[in-house]
């Protein structure tokens, strides 16, 4: 079970965040999104050196153009890029120029887990991403995520059985330190993703990782076995 944790503000949060559990860090570069944590390059590349052999950098992109995903892939060589816009969707020819770009990064596409018809997209999408992030959709943010609230598990759990051997299945979406386990339990996906759940809000509008909550979410995230 793989634990993501978005978004990491600095090298020494992320150290702390991998020292408790946490296997992928989520970080935001800047970008017309004005996502709350955004970073400069020179910031992530900073985090991504730190983290090298002991946890997996992925980069997330909110409807940025293809062209300047593809460069942000070869500038940063993300370990994971994580596409989740509203606008701009991962297709077999961007999947390839990933894969030209910087061999090694892996694609991971949002679904927004919205009824039984996200069963059909998320099946497409396994045709050329490594991993899918099923998550829930708010309409105050954009793209495809950080909504805070739960979807549906019972659809999750057929998409995770739909794409078997295709694509490496994460859940997301108002993921708690309490209902992980219960989660787990229901959708049996590769890994589990937390935002809002983990974090602490500060005044100035940016967030930092709440330690505890880090620590309590990885060990129940692990504590069910299947
Ligand atoms: O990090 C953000 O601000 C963000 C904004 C818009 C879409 C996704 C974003 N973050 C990445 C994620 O995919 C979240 O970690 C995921 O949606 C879980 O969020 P939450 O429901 O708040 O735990």
């Amino acid at each position: 079970m793989i634990v993501q944790l978005y978004s990491i503000k600095s090298p020494e949060e992320a150290l702390k965040v991998i020292e408790l559990g946490c296997d992928y860090l989520g970080v935001s570069p800047v970008s017309g999104a004005n996502l709350p944590n955004e970073l400069s390059y020179d910031e992530i590349k900073e985090i991504f050196a730190t983290i090298k052999g002991k946890g997996n950098g992925v980069l997330i992109s909110i409807d940025d153009p293809e062209d300047l995903v593809v460069e942000r892939v070869r500038e940063l060589k993300p370990d994971v890029i994580h596409m989740c816009g509203g606008e701009v969707f991962s297709t077999p020819e961007l999947a390839k120029r990933i894969k030209e770009a910087n061999p090694t990064t892996r694609l991971e596409q949002a679904v927004g887990v919205s009824g039984p018809e996200s069963i059909e997209e998320a099946k497409m999408y396994a045709e050329w991403c490594d991993i899918l992030i099923l998550d829930s959709v708010t309409e105050n943010i954009p793209g495809v995520g950080a909504a805070g609230v739960p979807h549906d598990w019972n659809i999750d759990a057929e998409i995770v059985k739909a794409v078997a051997g295709k694509a490496d299945v994460i859940l997301a979406g108002g993921l708690t330190p309490e209902n992980v386990a219960e989660a787990v339990r229901i959708v049996k996906p590769w890994g589990v993703d937390s935002l809002t759940h983990t974090n602490k809000f500060l005044p100035d509008g940016t967030r930092i990782k709440d330690l505890e909550k880090v620590e309590k979410f990885c060990r129940e995230a692990r504590s069910v076995k299947f």
